[in-house]
């Protein structure tokens, strides 16, 4: 594994000869790193940078031609956006062109990184809100359905982890990618002394040239130590009515998206099943071409956010209804997550199966999709599950399925 070092600054070009993990090594605090099946990315400082007034396509995409613009303008020979946007259209998205990348080509290796284990025995943790509130919200969220347009909505909760110290990004971000290997693995300051870190399974969109790829994710069941009872609740997700209604919404709602920006689109007729360390899931691989091969993979990625996967459907009453019952800020969670080049190829990953890393404390969070015959137990387990991808990169035992916690 070759290493970056810590005390140069990285070279302004890109070059493909890092080793993958070779970049995690030279991971510093401040530093965005993302990797996905196609690439390795570690960006250091940000030569150009903008936070934006709001999230929505438009701003998104004035912001990053102005980044290109001032870039190229001064001098740089192939500048690479990376950033955050966050779930809501009103809050407020940062874009950056990194001072100096290093780009790799995907670890393929499969040698395990080894990390350091986290100090966690003064940890604290608060269910925010309590599993409770969040089962309440659940049932809230079943009785719009008769009364109301809505077919499905996410709904989040988070955990936080009180921590009275700094964690170690780079070690817990090694355990997810160890934990993780296949994923769209991150961590990138989010500009407030703070940084989102996570392992998420889900891609949004990707585009390569004219290609674009999007792999929307939606019903899902937790896996199981037992070899047995695991294939039995993927061969049973497989034909799960509640949940092949709760993904066809999501494909729905892509490929009604993506039909009038492509000039081929290929959908296949069923999901397949896919797993993650701790979760199964119902999958779908769209391809198209697109017709307008200027479009950049940042405004694909902007025409397609918030999906089903992370809101609901219809769109505008989901979002009321997170508003009216979820009872905190995502912020960056169920936003997006990736990077562009000038050219307009790059890759945006839903942030999910993430933290956010604060001095002293870490939230930690997960949604799960609500369609008639959902029940509040069920979204529980389902959502504490995902949480574990988290807490086991940070060695925590914590189990948080029980409606009665109030901690
Ligand atoms: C909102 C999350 O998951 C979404 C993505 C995949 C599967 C989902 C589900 O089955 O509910 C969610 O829509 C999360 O992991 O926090």
């Amino acid at each position: 594994m070759s290493g970056v070092n810590v005390n140069q600054p990285l070279p302004s070009r890109l070059s493909l000869s890092q080793a993958p993990w070779g970049l995690l090594e030279g991971l510093r605090p401040g530093d965005a790193f993302f990797s996905s099946p196609a690439i390795t990315l570690l960006g250091r400082g940000a030569a150009h940078e903008c936070q934006t007034a709001d999230a929505r396509p438009q701003t998104l995409d004035d912001a990053a031609r102005a980044l290109f613009d001032t870039a190229r303008r001064q001098g740089h020979p192939d500048p690479v956006i990376m950033g955050l946007i966050p779930f809501d259209h009103a809050d407020s998205a940062r874009l950056f062109v990194p001072e100096a990348l290093l780009r790799a080509a995907p670890d393929t290796s499969g040698v395990p990184l080894v990390s350091a284990p986290l100090e966690t025995s003064a940890f604290g943790i608060t269910p925010e809100p309590a599993p409770g509130h969040y089962c309440h919200a659940v049932e809230s969220a079943l009785t719009l359905f008769d009364t109301t347009a809505l077919n499905k909505v996410v709904l989040a909760r988070s955990l936080r982890v009180q921590t009275g110290a700094p964690i170690d990004a780079q070690a817990l971000l090694k355990r997810l990618v160890s934990i993780n290997p296949q994923g769209y693995n991150f961590a990138l300051p989010t500009g407030k002394a703070e940084s989102l870190v996570g392992a998420s399974p889900e891609l949004l969109i990707r585009r390569e040239g004219h290609r674009v790829i999007a792999n929307p994710l939606a019903g899902s069941i937790p896996r199981h130590r037992d070899p047995q009872e695991d294939q039995r609740r993927a061969d049973g997700l497989r034909v799960s009515d509640k949940d092949l209604r709760e993904h066809a919404l999501v494909v729905e709602a892509i490929v009604a998206a993506l039909r009038p920006l492509c000039h081929t689109l290929e959908v296949p007729e069923g999901p397949e099943v896919i797993a993650t360390d701790r979760m199964w899931h119902l999958s779908t691989t769209l391809e198209g071409e697109l017709a307008d091969p200027g479009m950049t993979s940042l405004a694909v990625a902007a025409a397609l956010h918030p999906t089903p996967a992370v809101c609901g459907a219809p769109w505008q009453d989901a979002h009321q209804a997170i508003e009216a019952l979820e009872g905190f800020e995502r912020g960056y969670f169920t936003g997006l997550v990736g990077w562009c080049d000038a050219t307009g190829d790059g890759e945006w990953a839903i942030t999910i199966r993430c933290a956010e890393l604060a001095p002293d404390h870490v939230r930690v969070f997960a949604g799960a999709g609500v369609v008639p015959g959902s029940s509040p137990q069920g979204e529980l387990e389902e959502t504490a599950a995902k949480m574990r991808t988290m807490l086991d990169a940070m060695g925590l035992d914590y189990e948080d399925d029980k409606p009665n916690t109030t901690a």
